[in-house]
């Protein structure tokens, strides 16, 4: 989906320099079609291949009601993290039973929200969060279906941030036969819940597949005791997402080169058991947006510091992309309006905010930029607008989709009004106790 005609960066069939000039810069652009290639390589590499499958596409990723809009209609699930992400898949008419909740620390009113719109799983953290899905069940004369997510302690090899699935995590449950035991006695005679299965998430942005085989191993060993000790089936298991994309060299790979040799050892230890095989789940969110999202920015001052370095700012910067920042994420960009020139120099990338940090692209080569010339920036589609902020109170850019050749705004740039919205001016009168706490009890 991305081409070069006539000297210019075209994304999805638009030219990103004229959706540059109509939109503003920064801004962020998704590809329609790329996000549907990643649906049709699921749909045919997996939901097509192991009945009673699913895919929740994980909206921490990049969360929109346009985008929880374009998951329903790929027939995917959707896994949500918090209230917000809940409330949004529910604004877009998301169907409650294909939402998933996960998430390390639930607060009972996001629990609520979820028990109450009937929500199809809940991924349970933490034993106390069972008992409170239990006792709001209870109330409402509701039976909720749960996983736990446990911590197969596996190391995975990415950014430390990003690793999840080994025992010192503040996710899940650990494997140790005193805690994992008892909680799973405890669901499978909790009367309003309905007990199906484990859950695991290794990390994020991941090659190696051998992780995701030494934790399905992990749980299938698991699934084995509950068998023997309690004389019940797993019937869920639900491998987390994580897989890997390509920001500037990597391959990235087919979702069969991860999911084939879990579901081989899935497939065998359950005919083995003499099982019925369970249901799989998936949740990928960076392999769905990444690389179907771009930043488009403008530069603005150029400073060459000889014999050190020269920095090209543009218009946007940790604010809009904090993964680099963050996780020392590393970016490909390009010139759109300058596409087919050759590299000239190498030059670090920054942003505009108040921080020596702020830099986008370090020691990239680019033909010799000038004001005015709009950069952009591949893969930003996951984790860049959905950990977007409003740092220096820089207003988050809009969101543009593209496909085919048309586009439309999904998201609008905030304003300047949308910053100071919520702020009280002093002397106004405060709103009644109760609204303090809106969203908040
Ligand atoms: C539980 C869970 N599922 C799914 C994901 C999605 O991961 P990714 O975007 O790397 O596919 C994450 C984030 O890493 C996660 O924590
Ligand atoms: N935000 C992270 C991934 C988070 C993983 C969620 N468990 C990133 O940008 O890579």
């Amino acid at each position: 989906m991305i081409e070069i005609k006539n000297g210019t960066l075209f994304f999805d069939g638009c030219d990103t320099t004229e959706l540059a000039a109509t939109y503003g810069t920064p801004l962020y652009v998704y590809s329609e079609s790329v996000m549907q290639e990643h649906f049709d390589e699921i749909r045919r590499d997996f939901l097509d291949r192991w009945p009673g499958s699913r895919a929740a596409y994980a909206a921490k990723a990049f969360c929109t009601v346009g985008m929880c809009k374009l998951v329903e209609r790929a027939g995917l699930c959707i896994d949500v993290v918090s209230g917000g992400e809940l409330y949004t898949a529910l604004a877009a008419g998301f169907p409650p039973e294909r939402i998933e909740f996960n998430g390390n620390n639930k607060l009972p009113r996001e629990l609520e929200l979820a028990v109450e719109h009937g929500v199809g799983r809940i991924i349970v953290d933490a034993p106390h969060e069972l008992e409170t899905i239990e006792a709001l069940c209870a109330a409402q004369g509701r039976r909720m279906k749960v996983l736990y997510r446990v911590t197969p302690g596996v190391k995975a090899d990415s950014h430390d941030y990003i690793v999840t699935g080994k025992k010192d995590s503040k996710f899940g449950f650990p494997l140790d036969e005193e805690i994992i035991y008892p909680a799973v006695a405890r669901a499978l005679e909790a009367p309003h819940i309905d007990f199906l299965g484990f859950h695991f998430h290794v990390g994020s942005q991941l090659f190696d597949v051998e992780p995701y085989v030494q934790a399905t191993e992990a749980v299938l060993e698991l699934v084995r005791q509950v068998k023997q000790r309690f004389g019940a089936p797993v019937r869920e298991l639900n491998l987390g997402g994580g897989f890997g994309i390509r920001y500037t060299t990597e391959q990235r790979r087919p979702y069969r080169d991860y999911l084939d040799p879990m579901l081989e050892r899935i497939a065998a230890c359950y005919d083995e058991l003499g099982m019925p095989r369970p249901a799989v789940v998936i949740e990928p969110g960076r392999s769905i947006v990444g690389d179907a999202g771009l930043t488009l920015y403008t530069v603005g001052s150029i400073k060459d510091i000889p014999g050190v370095r020269k920095y090209v700012s543009v218009d946007g910067g940790m604010t809009d992309n904090i993964r680099p920042a963050l996780y020392q994420a590393v970016y490909r960009g390009m010139l759109a309006n300058r596409a087919g020139e050759e590299a000239e120099e190498t030059v670090t990338v920054c942003g505009k905010c108040c921080e020596s940090g702020d830099i986008l692209l370090r020691d990239v080569e680019l033909p010799r930029a000038r004001t005015g010339d709009v950069l952009a920036v591949f893969s930003t589609g996951a984790y860049g607008y959905s950990m977007a902020s409003n740092y220096n109170c820089n207003p988050i850019p809009a969101v543009v989709l593209a496909r085919a050749g048309q586009h439309r705004l999904m998201v609008r740039r905030q304003s300047y009004e949308d910053l100071i919205r919520n702020q009280i001016p002093e002397g106004e009168e405060t709103p009644e106790t109760g609204e303090y706490h809106a969203n908040a009890d």
